[in-house]
């Protein structure tokens, strides 16, 4: 992919954090119900945000190895419209959900040499593992890292060989300045920040500004490079 990505903010935990991420440019935001996160929201607060957002904002829950029924209670809940599983969900789990499902993948640190269990480190893994989750809408590329992600590392971009069967979403330690060039080498549907783009763990409105600026010089070089193609997202 191909022109100008996508962007997504991650770990909203109050209705400024949205203003700011909803002001800043970014086409969806979400919310993380994953309860050892520190980006963590309760439900109550998430829904409370959601109804008052205005229209065209894409709105994700970032889930991780919950059970079925009970991402089923805060989707309706909370009226989540795309899911992103970020835990060690088989294809199974990812199959039969009525909301667009993105499941994420955990791909080597950058300059680490083990991964941890379910994480993958080769193009061959990636590109099987892509093909056994084919009910999914999307891939977000993330990297490996203690608490399943957020942790604000870069993965090894060199890991990416080639086109995936979905659309690609590439996050893990991105910041206004590396999602340049992570665009550049990566050419991803969208991009996905939570830790890039705060200060002291809080939102920072400016930093999310920047971050969509660069996506936005980014997009434009990519764009000169491409014919349209209607066939490719
Ligand atoms: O943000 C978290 O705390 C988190 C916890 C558990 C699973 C996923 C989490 N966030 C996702 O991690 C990536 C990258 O975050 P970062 O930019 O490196 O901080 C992002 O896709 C979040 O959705």
């Amino acid at each position: 992919m191909r022109g100008r990505p996508r962007v997504k903010i991650c770990g909203i935990r109050s209705l400024v954090d949205a203003e700011l991420a909803i002001k800043a440019g970014a086409q969806a935001i979400a919310f993380n119900f994953v309860p050892t996160s520190k980006r963590y929201i309760h439900p109550e607060k998430a829904r409370e945000i959601i109804q008052v957002l205005p229209p065209y904002i894409s709105v994700a829950g970032v889930f991780a190895d919950e059970p079925r029924y009970s991402v089923e209670e805060i989707v309706s809940f909370c009226r989540l419209e795309v899911l992103q599983f970020h835990g060690h969900e088989d294809p199974e789990y990812c199959r039969r959900w009525s909301y667009r499902i993105i499941k994420a993948f955990r791909l080597r640190a950058e300059g680490a040499t083990t991964v941890s269990v379910g994480a993958l480190a080769s193009w061959e893994e990636l590109l099987r593992e892509a093909g056994r989750y084919a009910e999914v809408c999307a891939f977000l590329l993330d990297t490996d890292v203690p608490g399943l992600g957020g942790a604000g590392r870069t993965f090894d971009w060199s890991l990416v060989q080639g086109d995936l069967p979905k659309p690609v979403i590439v996050g893990g330690g991105l910041t206004p300045d590396n999602v340049g060039a992570a665009i550049m080498a990566l050419r991803p549907y969208a991009v996905d920040v939570a830790s890039g783009v705060e200060t002291n763990g809080q939102k920072d409105g400016a930093k999310m500004r920047a971050f969509v600026q660069a996506v936005d010089v980014a997009g434009e070089l990519d764009d000169e490079d491409e014919l349209d193609d209607a066939s490719e997202w």
